[in-house]
């Protein structure tokens, strides 16, 4: 853990709090309400699903709670501290990681130099590639250690642009890893993943949460992994939450089977 996690927490009471809270978030760009005043917390240690129509401001909220974009109105807490003006790096240092819809890997390097370049920026190395490759240092070993729990341990020297979409899933999830996240924001993991991959890609996000301690919160339309998967479930809907609950609790409720569920089906 970082001095800047630390300061992060400073002067909060984070005996209790939830490891990410956001308190009637909003945007509003030009004349329109993106999002509005969405509240829910994902407790320390949970996997919450965020599941809603096209358009309904998942990616949106993404953007809010990783510093992309500054709210119009509402608040970010990382552990029970307000880190709404802080910045991309601030928030990351703070312990927040987060993957894109689009991949976010660097396709000409190979599948380790991938790893070692997210760690070494961790550790506040510069972006360099000339020390490749450093078998022996830490970042490299560490790097090693993360491909291995992701199951890309036999792909080491592979050009990461070569991997199937679910093994280049799996690299990123190693990137993230690599930079000692204790929240991450998954969006859409399983976007353009052949299905015969999604179960072993499954089991890295559960993974993530079991071996590495971190809080997930994750975009998923793939609903069968996102109901094996998360605990509770946000449904948002036009920029509105809709509901929070169970993934039972969730499917049975007849407003969401209209507003998201029935669009679907
Ligand atoms: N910069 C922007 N300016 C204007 N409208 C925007 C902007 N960014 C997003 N929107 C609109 O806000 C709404 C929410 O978009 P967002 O991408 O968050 O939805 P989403 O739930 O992630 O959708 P999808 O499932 O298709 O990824 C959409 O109607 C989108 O067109």
């Amino acid at each position: 853990m970082t001095s800047d996690r630390h300061t992060a927490s400073a002067g909060a009471d984070t005996s209790s709090a939830p490891a990410l809270e956001v308190r009637d978030l909003s945007l509003r760009i030009g004349g329109a309400q993106i999002l509005e005043d969405v509240s829910f917390a994902v407790p320390t240690g949970q996997i919450v699903g965020v599941i809603g129509p096209n358009g309904a401001g998942k990616t949106t909220l993404f953007n809010l709670v990783s510093g992309v974009l500054p709210p119009t109105g509402g608040q970010v807490l990382l552990d029970g501290s307000d880190v709404t003006r802080r910045t991309i790096t601030q928030r990351a240092n703070a312990g927040l990681g987060r993957t894109f819809q689009t991949s976010s890997l660097f396709p000409a390097l190979s599948v380790l130099e991938n790893v070692r370049l997210a760690a070494q920026v961790r550790e506040g190395g510069a972006l360099s590639l000339i020390s490749f490759p450093r078998p022996g240092d830490a970042a490299t070993r560490h790097a090693r250690e993360l491909l291995g729990s992701v199951g890309l341990g036999d792909r080491l020297d592979r050009r990461a642009g070569d991997l199937p979409h679910g093994d280049k899933r799996k690299l990123e999830i190693a990137m993230l890893l690599a930079t000692d996240p204790s929240v991450v924001l998954l969006d859409e993991p399983m976007a353009g993943v052949a299905s015969g991959d999604v179960p072993g890609l499954t089991e890295v996000i559960r993974s993530l949460h079991r071996d590495h301690a971190c809080t997930v919160l994750m975009v998923e339309h793939h609903m069968e992994v996102l109901m094996g998967l998360v605990e509770r479930v946000a449904v948002l809907h036009f920029g509105h939450l809709l509901a929070i609950d169970t993934p039972e609790a969730v499917m049975a409720d007849p407003t969401v089977q209209s507003a998201y569920l029935g669009e679907t089906a």
